[in-house]
């Protein structure tokens, strides 16, 4: 009993809470009605009409192109629930990634909103792309990723009181009841099941109550009982007027009933579009009946796939249903095309093309431009607040993840005390020592090491795991990429901070290096640099690479800056042709720094437990590795310049890596 008592919290539809106006389902068995969501959409969505749609991907240097899409049309209805159905590499994602605006390079043709020329930006603000992978926090429970959410998308203009009602959770509530939801609202993402997470990914676009809800295959991974509860969600959704679209493989033949239009590519045409009870008369038109008693939806998908050899070969049959569809121009299947009857002016689609601010300049440079935010803008979508409270939200979501994530807070301080003393039982009181001189300029290059590799290593291996929640939201428009950028490194200091100053305060005492404050401080302003320099080398590395490529550039490209730091062979040993490249390495400045701050500012001469100390007088160190004339302020300068430009440099490897995916 009280194991089906549980079973049936859980279970998404809720008998008790349905409504007279609820949505009841035709054409199947379906009686089980889902609660609600009481917030109607504000207007109704625009028409939305795409026409000789091409999309075509470069294949790499000499493999030419490959055409994804071949110049398809179509026609979504404001309230629909349209299914972009069709076998697997079909183009079914490229084709909505189209429609929402996620992908704009490549594709040619025209996106027209209600008869108009599609502006991206506008269009953005009454859409909500929800993609295939649920990227969601994992370590953020429901009710902390609802309200963060909702603080992020809900308009400025929405009043105190109102914003205070979210606050008081009741819109949250409602979304979540809504989802089913609401048992789990102290349950962490990561501990959610897949049904759970693709509900959360739909409340959390939910709370700004778009118009238009794009769907990546919103049933994969779903039992055949989430999946019909899931659709039947994204029904009543688009029955109070909202349009849904979103892709699917192959429905069954209940699910199948539940779209009120479908759209069917094969091989990146469209092989059908219209209503979904008219697929059949379709068939017969055009010389392909669908046999008694079998799923049409399995049946359009068989004869896309060419697995019905007696009617023809694949291509024949594919060219046959494209003709018959007019590749999507054909509007006699529809149920009420009567929105679609208005012919449409030539110069519209013309004049979409030219005005679509989906339109990437075509020149190489123009586009590098355009995609590092340096030349005409892609992308002018706002987010809904403002900066301030983006950087204030993303700040709490950060300090949320940062106090429960083990490896990014706990393991990094950790390591760094744990390295710190074996670094100080090896180099026991070397600091000190006359004898132990050379000895100690190895413990300070080694300290270099250390403070490069784990900071860089942790953030080429943590920040592109971000990558794909950052695209989404982004995408979304919950905040701008300066926001997101600001809050990370800001989030990231507190950690890396901590762990530099225990690794410091452990390797200098134990080391016995000079017990002087001004020493000691300038030691920790060194370490400090060259830990953010190393964070800010691997935010770099991780915003260009996976993190497979990332861990092999990452100590790639430390080598070259061991060797021109002046440890194996001192500045004055190193070739002149070689020299620039020192002034490249912030190892050099480290190094230096570090060891003009223990050997430098006339430091007296060391004590000396053996018969004879060659480094007792510590000038000499200084001259032999070639560091008697540098000054200390030139390697804090060229630290903190690698930290500025390097950090800067990132931000707009990040901002192009982001563009460049669209
Ligand atoms: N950037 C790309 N480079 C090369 N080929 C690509 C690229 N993007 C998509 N494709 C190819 O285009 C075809 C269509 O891809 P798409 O993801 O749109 O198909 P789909 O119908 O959604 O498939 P599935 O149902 O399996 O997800 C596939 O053959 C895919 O390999």
């Amino acid at each position: 009993m009280a194991a089906a008592a549980a079973e049936s919290e859980d279970v998404w539809v809720k008998q008790d809470d349905v409504q007279p106006q609820q949505v009841v389902v035709t054409n199947n068995n379906l009686t089980n009605p889902s609660k609600v969501f009481s917030r109607k959409p504000i207007k109704s969505p625009p028409l939305l009409e795409f026409e000789d749609l091409k999309y075509t991907v470069p294949l790499g240097l000499r493999r030419g192109s490959k055409t994804i899409l071949k110049n398809v049309s179509g026609s979504f209805l404001p309230g629909s629930l349209v299914a972009i159905m069709g076998p697997s590499g079909a183009g079914k994602s490229s084709l909505l990634d189209i429609l929402t605006g996620y992908k704009v390079t490549g594709v040619n043709g025209s996106i027209l909103s209600d008869r108009q020329p599609r502006v991206l930006s506008a269009f953005r603000r009454l859409s909500c792309y929800i993609q295939q992978d649920d990227r969601l926090q994992p370590l953020l429970t429901t009710m902390e990723s609802m309200t963060l959410a909702a603080n992020l998308k809900l308009s400025i203009e929405v009043t105190a009181k109102e914003k205070q009602r979210t606050v008081n959770q009741e819109l949250i509530m409602e979304i979540l009841e809504t989802l089913g939801l609401e048992n789990h609202i102290n349950t962490r993402a990561s501990q959610l099941s897949g049904g759970q997470r693709k509900r959360l990914s739909i409340a959390l676009e939910l709370i700004n109550n778009p118009l238009i809800m794009f769907l990546d295959e919103p049933t994969t991974g779903l039992d055949s009982s989430s999946c019909t509860q899931c659709m039947q969600l994204l029904r009543s959704l688009a029955q109070q007027g909202r349009t849904i679209v979103c892709t699917i493989h192959q429905p069954s033949a209940s699910l199948f009933a539940l779209f009120s239009h479908v759209y069917v590519l094969a091989e990146g045409q469209c092989i059908y579009q219209g209503a979904n009870e008219k697929l059949v008369p379709f068939l017969d038109t055009i010389g392909l009946p669908c046999p008694a008693y079998n799923n049409p939806a399995d049946y359009v998908i068989e004869l896309a796939c060419g697995e019905s050899d007696e009617i023809g070969t694949n291509a024949e049959v594919v060219q046959k249903m494209v003709q018959g569809t007019e590749n999507g121009r054909n509007i006699n299947w529809f149920k009420n095309p009567d929105p679609l009857m208005v012919s449409i002016s030539r110069s519209n689609l013309f004049a979409s093309k030219a005005n679509d601010d989906d339109a990437v300049p075509t020149g190489f440079f123009s586009r590098l431009l355009v995609q590092c935010g340096v030349g005409k803008r892609v992308d002018t979508a706002v987010q809904e607040t403002s900066q301030w409270n983006q950087l204030k939200v993303l700040l709490t979501r950060g300090y949320i993840k940062t106090k429960r994530d083990t490896t990014l807070t706990y393991m990094r301080v950790l390591v760094n005390v744990i390295v710190g003393i074996m670094l100080g039982l090896l180099f026991w009181r070397s600091g000190n020592q006359g004898s132990r001189v050379m000895e100690n300029y190895k413990l300070l290059f080694s300290i270099l090491i250390h403070l490069m590799m784990t900071t860089m290593m942790l953030t080429i291996l943590t920040f592109p795991m971000e990558m794909s929640i950052l695209m989404k939201e982004h995408f979304n428009r919950w905040y701008s990429l300066k926001s997101y950028y600001i809050s990370t490194m800001i989030v990231e200091l507190p950690v890396v901070t901590l762990g530099c100053v225990f690794f410091t305060i452990i390797i200098y005492v134990m080391s016995a290096q000079p017990m002087e404050w001004d020493r000691f401080l300038m030691f920790l302003l060194i370490s400090l640099l060259v830990t953010y320099v190393a964070q800010s080398i691997g935010l770099l590395i991780g915003a260009l690479f996976s993190v497979t490529n990332g861990t092999f550039i990452g100590p790639v490209i430390s080598v070259p800056m061991m060797m021109f730091a002046g440890f194996g062979v001192t500045l004055r040993d190193i070739p002149r042709y070689m020299v620039p490249g020192t002034y490249l390495s912030y190892l050099r400045y480290g190094l230096e720094g570090m060891v003009l701050t223990i050997y430098g500012g006339n430091r007296e001469r060391l004590d000396c437990d053996a018969r004879y100390c060659h480094y007792r007088y510590p000038d000499k160190l200084l001259r032999e590795v070639a560091m008697d004339e540098s000054e200390m302020y030139v390697d804090i300068i060229g630290l903190v310049l690698n930290v500025v430009l390097l950090r800067i440099i990132a931000y707009y490897c990040l901002r192009w890596k982001i563009k460049s995916e669209r």
